[in-house]
């Protein structure tokens, strides 16, 4: 799969192992940055991740911060972006089967390397399940406020 994946400062040991892990298991990814963990603004980075998945550059993105909630907002944005912030398997999962979500959060300063890698296998390894869902997933695409 073509994945990228993008941070900020509180977060690139985190981007790096799992840079790594999804090479390791045969992706393809596009680190975004940043590369040393030098101050940046967690929205810069999430609107460059959001804008290659929107248009189709990378079929999903990994979104990472201190705790993950400030990347996740600015990632989801993006109308064409649906991004999950999650710290455990079942919630990684679920995001792609109920809710196809394109891009997954998490907070290194909460979640361990070996909980994100476990995260990002349930996410990756997720069909949407489509039927009954399939409405609601158009509904966040299409908002009728
Ligand atoms: O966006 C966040 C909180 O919702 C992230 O955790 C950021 O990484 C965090 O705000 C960065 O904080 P810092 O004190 O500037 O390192």
């Amino acid at each position: 799969m073509r994945i990228a994946i993008a941070s900020d400062h509180a977060a690139v040991d985190l981007k790096a192992e799992l840079r790594e892990y999804l090479i390791e298991s045969g992706h393809e990814v596009a680190d975004l940055g940043p590369e040393t963990a030098d101050r940046v603004d967690y929205p810069d980075f999430g609107y460059k991740l959001a804008s290659v998945v929107a248009d189709g550059t990378a079929e999903y993105g990994v979104a990472l911060c201190g705790s993950g909630i400030g990347i996740s907002m600015a990632v989801n944005r993006n109308p064409d972006c649906r991004c999950a912030l999650v710290s455990e398997p079942l919630s990684a999962a679920l995001a792609r089967e109920h809710n196809n979500a394109n891009c997954i959060a998490m907070g290194a300063r909460l979640t361990g390397v070996d909980m994100a890698k476990a995260c990002l296998d349930a996410f990756l390894s997720t069909e949407f399940g489509g039927g009954r869902h399939t409405g609601r997933v158009e509904k966040l695409t299409n908002p009728a406020f």
